[in-house]
């Protein structure tokens, strides 16, 4: 069964060249992309789509969300909004609320933020453990994930929780709680910052995982300066997010991570998690310079980022980070997939390419109200995903 889609006003397609078409049509043939081109040169299908004009771009690859857990941090925002700095500690408000939820609950919880972040354009989806924190309760949101998005992270280092011994605590996490999830995960993560883990417990966990296979990740240099960033790299994770406090060397170290063609590590940055906790924006001009590859993701979670919005986390890093369109679309699409090592097939299991439009590829596409892709940035906070096709089907 294939489909063409035809009279795409502009097509951002974000491939290799950074090929920007006008009056385009793709035709997408069961979950693959077979062919893009020049709307008048579109062979034909066994059924048609008329786009109206409409921008097509590659759909959002979030890389960094924490959607499993219950209640909220209203009172922590507002808090944060009359001055009051954030820290780690809060996290434990949203474990409790998380190991109360119900199994169904939570299952629906999670569900329920996927369809927004769908219709909001994203088509493939990242998101973390790290509201359970004990064997039990990691190991349930490691399965409810799984069977709701399409990876799955171990976040069990999120939070010494209260009352626990951090080194004792560190032992489980390696041990026991990272058998218990195994299962269900591709990735781990740890957040390296001063209130959660020391860089050298850090080091304990990203070493045990990788000893279990599993891929690494890391929540780094977010609330000041330190050793997260230069960690993450040193053990070769494929991200590390939040990277508001960079050093020189920290951005040489992630930019060095890329030469010499290898897969390096992704600097992700966070720009909806930065607003409501009012930290610096990283520097992303400087990182781009100096070699590195970007990400951009919402970080959607109850503490910091309560939002999926990934048109609001383009608009902003253009509108306040200096990046242009296309670098902010690329480090939503294209970069989300460095993150996650889904940019190519040949990247994990032969499993199709994401964040990029071309031949082969996976048929993940939003289509926008709006003539050109530049639209999510001049008109910020406006409702302009108008389809999404996520592996050749359409989802809105
Ligand atoms: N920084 C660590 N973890 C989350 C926040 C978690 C929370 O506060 O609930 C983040 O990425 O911002
Ligand atoms: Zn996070």
């Amino acid at each position: 069964m294939s489909l063409l889609i035809t009279n795409i006003g502009e097509l951002m397609t974000q491939d290799a060249d950074a090929t920007v078409l006008r009056d385009a049509a793709m035709v997408l043939e069961g979950e693959r992309i077979s062919w893009i081109g020049a709307a008048a040169e579109a062979p034909a299908a066994d059924e048609a789509h008329d786009a109206e004009g409409r921008a097509g771009l590659p759909g959002w690859v979030d890389s960094h969300t924490h959607l499993v857990f219950a209640g909220d941090r209203t009172a922590e925002f507002e808090a944060r909004m009359a001055g009051q700095s954030y820290a780690a500690g809060g996290i434990q408000v949203t474990v409790e609320a998380t190991r109360a939820a119900g199994d169904d609950d939570l299952d629906a919880l999670v569900r329920a933020r996927l369809v927004e972040a769908v219709a909001g354009g994203t088509t493939y989806l990242e998101t973390k453990t790290g509201y359970g924190l004990d064997v039990e309760h990691e190991a349930r949101s490691a399965r409810i994930a799984a069977g709701v998005v399409d990876e799955v992270t171990f976040l069990g280092a999120h939070l010494v929780p209260a009352g626990r011994d951090a080194e004792e605590y560190v032992d489980l996490v390696c041990g026991p709680m990272l058998d218990a999830v195994l299962p269900h995960v591709r990735w781990a993560d740890v957040f390296c910052e001063t209130g959660a883990f020391t860089p050298e417990q850090s080091r304990r966990v990203l070493e045990a995982c990788a000893a279990a296979g599993l891929g690494l990740r890391v929540h780094g240099n977010q609330l000041g300066p330190g050793a997260g960033t230069r960690l993450a790299v040193e053990v070769g994770a494929a991200s590390v997010d939040h990277v508001n406090h960079l050093s020189d060397e920290d951005v040489d170290a992630i930019a060095g991570s890329w030469s010499g063609g290898h897969h390096g590590t992704v600097a992700t940055c966070l720009p909806a998690c930065d607003l409501s906790t009012r930290q610096p924006f990283p520097p992303a001009r400087r990182l781009l310079e100096a070699g590195a590859e970007l990400a951009l993701a919402s970080n959607c979670n109850p503490g910091t980022s309560y939002t999926s919005s990934m048109g609001f986390c383009v608009a902003t890093a253009v509108l306040q980070m200096g990046l242009t369109v296309h670098e902010a679309v690329r480090a939503a699409t294209v970069g989300g997939a460095l993150a996650l090592r889904r940019a190519t097939g040949e990247d994990v299991d032969g499993a199709r390419a994401v964040g990029s439009l071309a031949v082969g590829h996976r048929a993940d596409l939003q289509l926008l109200d709006a003539p050109s892709a530049t639209h999510l940035a001049y008109r910020p906070g406006m409702p302009l995903v108008r389809e999404v096709f996520r592996a050749g089907t359409r989802v809105r």
